[in-house]
């Protein structure tokens, strides 16, 4: 039975791939660029649906799936001090949930998925969902966004089932800082697992770097420094407020202020061409393998091109990462609504959508969820 699942699947995906089948790319010699999605599926006809357009006009095409609440770190700016209270496993959605909520977005428009927690390595199933989410007919890019603790030794399995977008979460390059941010140890882990990725051939290997004032921000120029040799990009973030984060705007060390302290030390920063519906503002500097951006929410926000929506591990819908409205769509499947009735409810949200989000000190005061609950 299981060898004709892997056979199914296997036959599955070469119909699917068809330009590169993902096990046929080289594993060192040819790059899985973010840019050319052409590697992982072809263009196909998928008909974008008004489900996934807003009052605004915007198309949602990216849908952020949280796969689990739990982690294996503890940073400071996600995570509150006590813990938070654990959804019991049998309310999170199952594999087979997932799979049919993100058919349903798929099936309408949406040719991005990425996969985030928690920390999503840890779900025992990652495999299977990974494996199960780029066979679905319509899907370009399937992403993770991760803190690489487990990565190294996961990476050539995901990358086999499919997993062509890689972000990887990394503060600061001091070993007794990293413990000291993420209550764990594992910098050396996170390393490896940057290598390992670069050394797999994904490119550029994102690296996200939440800068916060008094802890990391001396380090900004050590991780420009970092691209020099490493076709990474660094992603200085700027740091957001949720619930129990104890976010102040003092710790905020802005988009501005972190390119002055970039461009006074390096010369040849230039402005890229970004996409409309980026979180990022991306440069390339002269003689650099590597890039670096920032993603701007506080100080720049960028919802006017706003494209993503959020499936929770619960199961709830969330439309904006700083809405604080949600909407089940675990309760309806489990009391048997059928896939035009939940077309209906993610419909009936997604029109609710908000233009922007309020304004970082709004944002600070609104109730909404700890980031480890929504994933980013
Ligand atoms: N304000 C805002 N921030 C976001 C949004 N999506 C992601 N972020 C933040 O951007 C940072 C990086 O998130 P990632 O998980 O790497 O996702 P991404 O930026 O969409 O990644 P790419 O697909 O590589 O562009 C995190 O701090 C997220 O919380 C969004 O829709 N709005
Ligand atoms: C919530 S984490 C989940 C995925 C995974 N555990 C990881 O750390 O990459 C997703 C992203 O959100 C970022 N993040 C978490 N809390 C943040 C905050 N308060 N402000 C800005 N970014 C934050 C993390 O650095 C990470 O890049
Ligand atoms: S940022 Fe990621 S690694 Fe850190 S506590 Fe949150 S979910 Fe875990
Ligand atoms: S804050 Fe909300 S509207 Fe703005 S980019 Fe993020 S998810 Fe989109």
């Amino acid at each position: 039975m299981a060898m004709r699942r892997r056979v199914m699947d296997l036959l599955r995906r070469e119909s699917v791939f068809r330009i590169t089948p993902n096990y046929l790319v080289g594993a060192c010699s040819k790059a899985i660029s973010q840019s050319t999605p052409a590697t992982i599926c072809e263009e196909t006809n998928t008909s974008k649906s008004d489900m996934l357009v807003d009052s605004f006009g915007r198309q949602h095409t990216y849908l952020r799936i949280s796969l689990t609440e739990r982690c294996n770190l503890r940073c400071h700016y996600c995570m509150p001090s006590d813990g938070v209270d654990l959804t019991p496993n049998s309310s999170l959605l199952s594999s087979d949930e997932i799979i049919r909520v993100a058919n349903l977005f798929v099936s309408s428009g949406v040719d991005k998925i990425r996969l985030t927690g928690g920390e999503p390595t840890i779900r025992k199933d990652i495999e299977d969902i990974c494996s199960r989410l780029s066979n679905m007919e319509g899907l370009k890019s399937l992403g993770i966004t991760t803190n690489g603790i487990v990565l190294a030794r996961k990476l050539p399995k995901l990358r086999e089932y499919g997993l062509n977008l890689l972000n990887i979460s990394l503060d600061t390059l001091v070993p007794s800082k990293f413990e000291f941010m993420t209550r764990r140890k594992g910098h050396n882990k996170v390393l490896e697992a940057i290598d390992v990725a670069i050394d797999l051939g994904y490119n550029p290997v994102k690296v996200n770097c939440v800068i916060m004032r008094g802890i990391n921000d001396d380090e900004i120029c050590n991780f420009v420094e970092l691209t020099k040799e490493k076709p990474i990009n660094v992603r200085f973030i700027e740091f957001m407020p949720f619930d129990g984060n104890v976010w102040n705007v003092k710790k905020l060390v802005s988009y501005a202020e972190m390119f002055d302290i970039v461009t006074k030390r390096f010369e040849g920063v230039k402005r890229c061409q970004d996409h409309p519906s980026d979180t990022a503002k991306n440069f390339s500097i002269d003689g650099h393998r590597g890039t670096i951006s920032f993603i701007t929410s506080m100080t720049e926000h960028f919802c006017g091109g706003c494209n993503r929506l959020r499936l929770l591990a619960d199961g709830n819908f969330k439309v904006c990462l700083f809405g604080p409205s949600e909407v089940s769509l675990r309760d309806p499947i489990r009391s048997g609504t059928d896939d035009d009735g939940l077309r209906d409810i993610i419909g009936a949200a997604v029109k609710r959508k908000k233009a922007s989000h309020a304004g970082m000190f709004d944002i600070a005061k609104t109730a909404n969820r700890p980031m480890i609950h929504i994933g980013g």
